[in-house]
């Protein structure tokens, strides 16, 4: 069994500082510690398909842009830290876990554990020059565990709901852990996505008919749709960098159009450090049932 907890694990790579822009690579400096290399974003990550995408653009928002450029050129944003929040919906066995296994920490897990309850994973990445967190909650898809996992949607800024793209059955539920996510939230401020797992073990036919009927239902779920593999790794990259670019340049332009950064988590809130690091003394295992 995965465990029925709340854990934090936070994922800061012990390796060779990058520099910032006008910045030497001074590990004593007084902000976040580094990303891993490969979770610098500098382009806007593309999506998978543009019959079902949120959006189209090639580039960053120019005024996410130009504020981006600001901040780092005034070196504000490394002492604080912006994170949003995106909850993993679907049914049990879709592949959730593995999905966000595959993406923090590259590992594949051939056995099915079902999840208890919730569980939590923080990426870090450096986008367009500043530091941004993505809070990833896993909820578990058995129906006997749905109430306490639904107690997590609240205060998501993405939900992700996911099928098993070699189960037509769990494609026809997504609708319904839309609606239940959604409920919990701002219809109006929480991108939505689509994702077709197990993408392995499909024939390329069966992989072309499959997409086109999510294609279908994402367009009535206003998602964007993803087909990836967890077992291969095929898009897991993909997906998670483009989750994060449309998070962060949302949570940016709200700051814009608020005037503030104090905004709440889901909103892309700004952390200072002492916040965070109060956020990872949290048992690393705790029930929360
Ligand atoms: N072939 C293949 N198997 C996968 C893939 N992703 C997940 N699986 C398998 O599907 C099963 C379920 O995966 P989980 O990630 O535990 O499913 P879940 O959605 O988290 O399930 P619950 O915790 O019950 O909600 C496991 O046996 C995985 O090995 C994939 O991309 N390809």
């Amino acid at each position: 069994m995965k465990y029925l907890a709340v854990y934090l694990l936070h994922h800061t790579a012990l390796q060779e500082y990058p520099s910032f822009p006008g910045q030497p690579a001074d590990k004593t400096m007084n902000f976040s510690p580094p990303v891993s290399r490969d979770r610098i974003i500098s382009t806007f990550p593309k999506c998978y398909n543009p019959q079902a995408c949120l959006q189209m653009k090639d580039d960053w928002n120019t005024k996410a842009k130009m504020a981006c450029q600001d901040r780092a050129a005034r070196q504000q944003g490394y002492d604080r830290l912006k994170m949003s929040k995106a909850v993993v919906v679907g049914d049990l066995n879709v592949g959730k876990t593995c999905l966000i296994n595959r993406f923090c920490k590259d590992v594949f897990e051939r056995d099915y554990k079902a999840t208890i309850g919730v569980d939590f994973e923080i990426e870090r990445f450096e986008m367009s020059g500043l530091p941004f967190s993505l809070q990833i909650w896993d909820t578990a898809g058995q129906e006997k565990f749905k109430c306490i996992a639904s107690a997590y949607y609240r205060g998501a800024q993405v939900i992700i709901t996911v099928f098993d793209m070699a189960d037509i059955k769990s494609l026809e539920h997504t609708q319904q852990w839309l609606s239940d996510a959604l409920r919990e939230n701002e219809p109006d401020s929480c991108f939505v996505f689509l994702v077709g797992t197990k993408k392995d073990l499909l024939s390329a036919e069966e992989c072309q008919r499959t997409e086109s009927d999510a294609i279908k239902i994402a367009a009535e779920m206003n998602a964007e749709f993803w087909a990836v593999s967890s077992k291969t790794g095929e898009n897991i990259q993909e997906f998670f960098f483009r989750v994060a670019a449309l998070a962060f340049e949302d949570s940016i332009l709200k700051d814009l159009e608020t005037g503030t950064s104090t905004a709440q988590i889901g909103d892309g809130s700004i952390l200072d450090d002492k916040a965070l690091e109060k956020a990872e003394e949290k048992p690393k295992k705790k029930s929360c049932c």
